[in-house]
């Protein structure tokens, strides 16, 4: 048979991943036209417009190069799937939130309606790709929706390529991966399929990162890496907690375990907790995935690195209470940061949302800043959605303009998210309008402890006793 070459890419999905990722595609690959459809009209005109829906280091650069020549942002999706040759599924799997599997199962619902609309409307035969992180053998039912919908002539292949680019550094995640990881049949028909997709990633991506599996370990490989990234936060944030109690440094413990070349240095930074939308809720995934297998001692294993993380999130806030002798009734605290990580603007599941509510549930006045995140999605999130009324919370939160506003008069300054700006602000002139005694909680292990010492504040630390 002859290659498959693909001329026109549909993403559906224009998110965190979709968005990216097929910009990406269209910047390096000149000569495919790639279009990204959403249900979604407002975030449609974001990508159309100059203000993006996402904030990304480098990701303006990328769609003002190919917006309007090869990349299109579109709503009408039935167009742009009949039109393509690939289909990148790229919409959101959340974790189930009733039904069977509440609370741990993935929400394959958008992924399916996705997959009916493909086949309904497709007129010619399409490679479809499972860009969603997703529980093994998803791809299996993707394809009974695909062949039992499917009109006369129309074939699909459907392939597995998970996605790991990480927020902050999605560009330069996407341009210099660590591999791509494509998982197909082991057909002739499937792995032409792959062919074809290597073929778009081979115009900028190394043939030797490139790898080509079985589709069910493809999928599983993704599960696999997020459980395996986030068991390394857990495990060096359990040591965190011994370091506090016996005066070792978790620093100097994470640089020292790292330089064992079997274990490599990364990811081994003790915070405040890991958030995101994907660590917690793929490892609960896999922990449903375990025991649907019957596999009780597996799941639990996995389990325990969401329950170490729900723990040092908790300890933190708890710490915070205790140091301001054991009450911040009616005291200011601020709160520095309240995306996940760095350099993103998304605040999903992050860990000062919930210290955010602890602090609230003690009565605290509590002030916020954050360099990227909108004060509406503050409020989304201190609502969980709206789930809980605004009105008692609101005179008790106020999110400011700058972290030297938040920090004013606090007894308390939080630091939650490791933005650089917060190394460098004017901690001299902040001591100087706080109360004494003023405390910092470096929930990130950011800043110079010495320095602001020196300034006057005591500074609390993760992973650092006081012991000497
Ligand atoms: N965010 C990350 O860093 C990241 C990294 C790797 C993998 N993933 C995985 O990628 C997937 C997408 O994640 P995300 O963060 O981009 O999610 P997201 O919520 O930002 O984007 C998903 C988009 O899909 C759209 N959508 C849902 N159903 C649709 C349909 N039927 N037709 C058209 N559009 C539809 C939604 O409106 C939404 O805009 C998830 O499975 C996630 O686990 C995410
Ligand atoms: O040493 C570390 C590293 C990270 N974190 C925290 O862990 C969370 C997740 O960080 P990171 O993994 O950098 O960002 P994500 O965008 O969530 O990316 C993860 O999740 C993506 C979605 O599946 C995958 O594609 C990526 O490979 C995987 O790194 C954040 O809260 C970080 O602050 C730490 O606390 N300590």
């Amino acid at each position: 048979m002859a290659p498959i070459t693909v001329k026109k890419i549909c993403c559906i999905g224009a998110g965190y991943v979709g968005g990216p990722t097929c910009a990406v595609i269209a910047l390096k690959c000149p000569n495919i036209i790639v279009t990204i459809v959403d249900l979604n009209q407002a975030r449609i005109d974001a990508w159309n417009s100059d203000n993006l829906p996402i904030y990304e280091p480098g990701l303006d650069e990328v769609v003002k190069a190919r917006r309007g020549k090869n990349l299109f942002f579109s709503t009408d999706v039935d167009k742009a799937i009949a039109e393509a040759d690939l289909i990148f599924v790229s919409v959101n799997t959340p974790t189930k939130k009733s039904g069977i599997g509440a609370g741990f199962a993935a929400d394959l619902n958008y992924l399916q309606l996705a997959t009916r609309r493909i086949a309904e409307v497709s007129t010619s035969s399409k490679i479809v790709v499972e860009k969603s992180t997703v529980p093994c053998r998803t791809a299996e039912s993707m394809r009974t929706i695909l062949e039992a919908n499917s009109k006369p002539g129309c074939h699909f292949q459907i392939l597995s390529n998970p996605e790991f680019l990480a927020e902050g550094t999605a560009i330069q995640d996407l341009f210099a991966p660590d591999r791509v990881l494509i998982g197909s049949l082991q057909t002739d028909e499937g792995l032409d399929a792959c062919k074809a997709l290597m073929s778009v990633y081979s115009n900028w991506v190394p043939t030797e990162r490139i790898l080509t599996v079985g589709l069910w370990s493809s999928e599983l490989s993704k599960l696999a890496a997020n459980a395996m990234l986030a068991q390394r936060i857990s495990s060096v944030n359990a040591l965190s907690a011994i370091c506090e109690a016996t005066g070792a440094n978790i620093d100097e413990v994470a640089f020292a375990v790292g330089k064992d070349s079997r274990m490599g240095s990364k990811f081994l930074k003790a915070s405040v907790g890991f958030g995101g939308s994907c660590f917690q809720k793929d490892i609960l995934n896999l922990v449903y995935l375990s025991e649907s297998l019957h596999l009780p001692e597996v799941a639990k294993y996995w389990r325990a690195v969401v329950e170490m993380n729900e723990y040092q999130k908790d300890r933190f806030a708890h710490k915070v209470v205790e140091t301001l002798f054991n009450t911040i009734t009616g005291k200011k605290i601020a709160i520095l940061g309240w995306a996940f990580k760095k350099d993103t603007g998304d605040t999903r599941e992050s860990p000062s949302i919930s210290i955010a509510n602890h602090f609230l549930s003690e009565k605290a006045r509590v002030t916020l800043y954050d360099p990227q995140v909108t004060e509406s999605q503050i409020w989304l999130d201190l609502t969980n959605y709206g789930e809980v009324p605004a009105e008692p919370i609101k005179p008790h939160v106020t999110i400011c303009e700058s972290a030297e506003e938040a920090c004013k008069g606090a007894e308390a300054i939080v630091v939650c998210t490791e933005w650089d700006e917060f190394k460098t602000l004017d901690w001299e002139k902040i001591y100087k309008n706080c109360p004494r005694p003023a405390f910092v909680f470096d929930g990130r292990l950011m800043l110079d402890r010495k320095a602001l010492q020196k300034i006057g504040f005591s500074v609390v630390t993760i992973g650092s006793g006081d012991r000497p």
